[in-house]
């Protein structure tokens, strides 16, 4: 390698000791400024740690170039590409170190790479992420560093065994120090057994040394401070300690080489695992900056130093052999220390832990730093979420991201791992998390059926289904319309009478596609509808309509027997591990997707970027999906802001509705909950209680309203999700996915039951089966009836609602709301838009009046939405259901009980279980004419709240 110059530096190889680089980054290497150490300096090596990837990634700009040249080749999470750029640094400086590991027979030479520090209590995963990590460098001069924890150590000595070189790092404590240099020995001696080489494999102990000092001078300093009377004896071991402890692991070292076990070892070729000296930059700016390197040179060692460190020792180091020195002087620094009470083993185990973690929050900076980069590449082509939350709410949320740090718990969520919840089935329930890869893998299924919708002509696509197989479709059907020569997409999930019949009239029979969607295949409504349109396609077509009918299920479902009976054209497969409201980007999302004529490909392409976004590797603040959850589920918790309101520009409100089952139906039960407030107008901060969370569904740049300005000045949370285009809206699907499982941990729920839903459907299946066997449904009484108006209750609710006309009733059911409760509006009738317009009026004169939140739903849609929440979740909901006599009814071909016989059925039975929560609860009956009906119940809940 040429001949050195003479400096301090290239005189430390004269005592055996190596000098290695503590840094690396990209410019330093490319610009050959390593290269010219390892020539100049007779540099032998460089170590790297999280702190040292994040100060180079995090500042050096050549990474941005290199994070967006690998975002041009393909899509990845910040993980991921912190590893990318990290291995191409480590190699590049792998190749300028070749020489020197080539010259030394592989002494020296090496470069580190550590595993993750979130691994270091995980022997597992510490051994798998070292194997990995020395398969994908493929050098044999790199070094892996594993952090020497108690739980590592069968890691250090098994990735030892299979012949990977390995630095361990963070060694503190001789006793650890020990057990290290075993599991070496054990490592080399199972390949020995094994016939295996032990010649080619390098190790160091990376002992820590400066550390110690600063530790142990501050509790000398405090003692002096605080005048204690050993003042004059501790003030002598002030920048003593750290040097003594390592030079006693150096005579451990000795110790250990001169025995008849090391020889057997070294006789085969082995290689002895020197102490490497790290933490050997001076913190404490009295001292000499050259101290931890003067101190400890000796034989068969290595000292890694950070670039200053290495300048000053070239420019004024004074190298001796100074390591095997003053023995007997360091065994009595380490006695007086001890006799002292300044307490080494706990320093050390302290040290340890403040190791890990801080390597912890350093790899979380270089991620965050990593993932904010790729954000910065990706720019308009990822939707943001942006949090404005008063004080008070950030730090909690701010706080509840460290703990989520602290637990792994990100990491642990992609894992699968129960305990991030309940401990229950929920690991069985988040396929949703691959719903990207799955699409892909049957994308050519959603082509074809594209093509085949398109060549066949068909006008309309018409989908039957509920809850999770109906929401997403739907707001895909809204926000991305009718593609010019496609099919229009409607989207039935009604019993309502006039709503079947007005979608059987929207659509020309002969010429639609037909999508009958059921995850568990049992819902009563699809199989009821599908009846209904069979029946309707076959005498419109004159003959059986199989070729016209696609299903989407669950594989092995009832349904999936029916369409396999009647020939349907095709079945796609739902996953079983995704619950219904996660399940719009699986099979129940893309096929009406598919069929009317959207690009499949693009969304998933869309998705798969805010997927990474989400990512394990990227930590809770900068994580889009954890930061929204933690804000929801905080602010739900601990500041009883449960009502989350929905603003969304007019383009993407639709999306409030799936939205609406995700939160509800996820996290309202076992009494707590978050309850979504859809498409209530935006009102003057004194309309609102203090239980609000705004979440802010942006398009473009504007924000959605002034008004939400105000209420943020008003001391509301408000969250923005920041859309550029319409597609991103896949990507708030999977970032609100991923946000409701965050708030279901934090809210201590398992968020992918619907425990209290099943009640209902219960309740309506003993009424429709009395119906089938009676011809009628169950007698019931109202307990008060005012001309078209009659109301009924149970017991209890009767009792509180006492009265002698409609208006003395309803007066005493809203009388009941009080301070942060929420009004329902369940109205079981056509969802139309002069129905909707109605509930709107109705509800925003009772939030303006009452400054309570609202809800405006339409049964039996919301049962499979937010009916979760309204009979699991808090019990702060006062419900009116309205129920009216139906214009026209509808029979079921094949069935015993019409539509209007479900229709009422169902608004019974949940009437039933509402009422047997101890719900407050009013169901109040129209009738003749509905409109008639409607009016007079707006007229007086005006006259209610003006006090009339
Ligand atoms: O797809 P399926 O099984 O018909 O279920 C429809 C909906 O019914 C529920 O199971 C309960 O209402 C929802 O969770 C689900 O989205
Ligand atoms: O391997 C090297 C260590 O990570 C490094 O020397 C730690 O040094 P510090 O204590 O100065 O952070």
């Amino acid at each position: 390698m040429g001949r050195k110059p003479d400096t301090p530096l290239t005189r430390l190889a004269g005592y055996g000791q190596s000098i290695w680089l503590d840094f690396i980054r990209r410019d330093f290497i490319e610009e050959g400024r390593l290269a010219s150490l390892v020539k100049e300096d007779a540099l032998k090596g460089v170590t790297s740690n999280p702190a040292i990837f994040e100060q180079a990634i995090g500042q050096g700009a050549e990474y941005e170039e290199a994070v967006q040249e690998l975002l041009c080749e393909e899509s990845l999470p910040a993980g991921a590409l912190y590893e990318a750029v990290a291995v191409a640094d480590i190699c590049q400086a792998c190749r300028v170190l070749r020489p020197v590991f080539d010259e030394t027979s592989g002494r020296d030479g090496y470069v580190s790479l550590e595993v993750s520090p979130y691994l270091a209590d995980d022997a597992e995963a510490t051994l798998h992420e070292a194997r990995r990590l020395w398969q994908r460098v493929n050098q044999p001069n790199v070094m892996i560093k594993i952090p020497a924890t108690e739980a590592a150590l069968p890691a250090i000595e098994q990735a030892i065994a299979e012949g990977i070189n390995v630095n361990i790092t963070l060694l503190f404590a001789q006793s650890m120090y020990e057990n290290v240099l075993e599991a070496y020995l054990r490592g080399l001696e199972a390949r020995v057994q094994r016939g295996q080489s032990i010649a080619q494999i390098g190790s160091v102990a990376s002992f820590f040394v400066s550390r110690i000092d600063g530790r142990i001078d501050a509790m000398i300093d405090r003692r002096i401070a605080a005048r204690d009377p050993q003042a004059d004896a501790l003030k002598r071991l002030r920048g003593k300690v750290a040097i003594a402890n390592a030079r006693m692991a150096y005579q451990h070292y000795l110790h250990v080489v001169a025995s008849p076990r090391w020889q057997a070892l070294a006789e085969k070729g082995a290689q002895t695992q020197r102490l490497l000296w790290a933490s050997t930059s001076t913190k404490d700016k009295t001292y000499r900056d050259v101290l931890y390197v003067e101190e400890l040179i000796g034989e068969d060692t290595v000292n890694t130093v950070p670039p200053h460190t290495l300048e000053a020792f070239r420019d004024h180091g004074v190298p001796q052999a100074r390591l095997a020195d003053h023995v007997e002087q360091s065994r009595l620094i380490l006695e007086d220390a001890d006799r002292l009470g300044l307490d080494l083993p706990a320093v050390t185990t302290t040290l340890l832990g403040e190791g890990v973690a801080a390597f912890k929050a350093a790899f979380d900076g270089l991620l965050g730093a990593v993932a904010a980069r790729r954000e910065a590449v990706l720019g308009g082509r990822l939707m943001r979420v942006s949090l404005a939350l008063s004080d008070e709410l950030d730090n909690a949320v701010v706080a509840a991201g460290k703990s989520w740090t602290q637990d792994g718990k990100v990491r642990r969520l992609w894992e699968r791992d129960a305990s991030v919840w309940t401990n229950g089935p929920e690991s069985k329930w988040l396929g949703w998390l691959d719903v990207v890869k799955d699409g892909m893998a049957h994308i050519n299924a959603y082509e074809a059926l594209q093509r085949e919708v398109k060549e066949r002509g068909y006008s309309d696509v018409l989908l039957l289904a509920m809850g999770g197989s109906s929401l997403g479709p739907e707001v895909l059907a809204e926000i991305f319309g009718q593609v010019s020569d496609g099919p229009k997409l409607h989207v039935l999930d009604s019993t309502d009478p006039q709503q079947v019949a007005s979608f059987a009239k929207a659509i020309d029979p002969t010429k639609t596609l037909f999508i009958v969607s059921s995850k568990s295949g049992s819902t009563l409504e699809p199989n009821i509808l599908f009846a209904y349109f069979w029946a309707l396609a076959g005498t419109a077509l004159g003959r059986k309509p199989g070729d016209r009918f696609v299903a989407v299920t669950d594989p092995g479902s009832s349904l999936e027997t029916v369409a396999q009976d009647h020939g349907f054209a095709h079945i796609f497969h739902g996953n079983p591990e995704i619950g219904g409201r996660y399940s719009v980007l699986s099979p129940f999302g893309l096929t009406p997707a598919a069929a009317a004529g959207y690009d499949v490909r693009a969304l998933l392409n869309c998705t798969q970027l805010m997927i990474e976004a989400c990512d394990a590797s990227v930590p809770p603040v900068t994580n889009p999906g954890i930061n929204l959850g933690l804000a929801l589920g905080v602010a739900a918790t601990t500041f009883r802001r449960d009502k989350v309101t929905f603003v969304a520009s007019e383009q993407i409100a639709s999306l409030g509705a799936w939205l609406e089952q995700l939160l509800a139906e996820s996290t309202g039960k076992s009494g707590t909950g978050l309850i979504p407030i859809d498409g209530e107008p935006l009102g003057r901060p004194d309309v609102y209680s203090d239980d609000r969370i705004f979440v802010e569904l942006r398009l473009g740049h504007e924000p959605v309203s002034p008004g939400l300005k105000a209420l943020r000045e008003a001391g509301h949370p408000v969250v923005t999700l920041h859309l550029d285009t319409v597609e991103q809206i896949v990507q708030a699907f999977f970032v609100f996915e991923f946000a409701t499982a965050v708030a279901g941990s934090v809210l201590g729920i398992d968020p992918f039951d619907q425990p209290d839903v099943e009640f209902s459907k219960v309740e309506t299946r003993k009424l429709t089966k009395a119906y089938a066997e009676t011809g009628r449904l169950p007698e019931e009484a109202p307990f008060a009836k005012d001309g078209n108006l009659a109301f009924y209750a149970d017991e209890r609710n009767h009792e509180a609602l006492a009265g002698k006309d409609a208006k003395a009733i309803l007066k005493a059911h809203f009388d009941r709301v009080g301070k942060n409760d929420y009004i329902g509006l369940l109205a079981y009738i056509e969802r139309n838009k002069a129905h909707i317009a109605w509930e709107q009026t109705v509800r925003v004169a009772l939030r303006e009046q009452l400054h309570v939140a609202t809800a405006a739903q339409f049964g039996p849609r919301f049962l499979h939405s937010t009916g979760q929440a309204y009979k699991g979740g808090p019990n702060s909901g006062v419900f009116l259901q309205i129920t009216a006599d139906d214009a026209a009814d509808l029979s079921i071909p094949g069935y015993a009980y019409s539509f209007g016989v479900v229709k009422a059925a169902q608004a019974r039975g949940d009437f039933d279980v509402l009422a047997s929560r101890g719900r407050r609860a009013l169901r109040v009956h129209i009738t003749g004419p509905l409109q008639a009906g409607l009016d007079r119940l707006a007229q007086l809940v005006t006259e209610i709240l003006k006090g009339a």
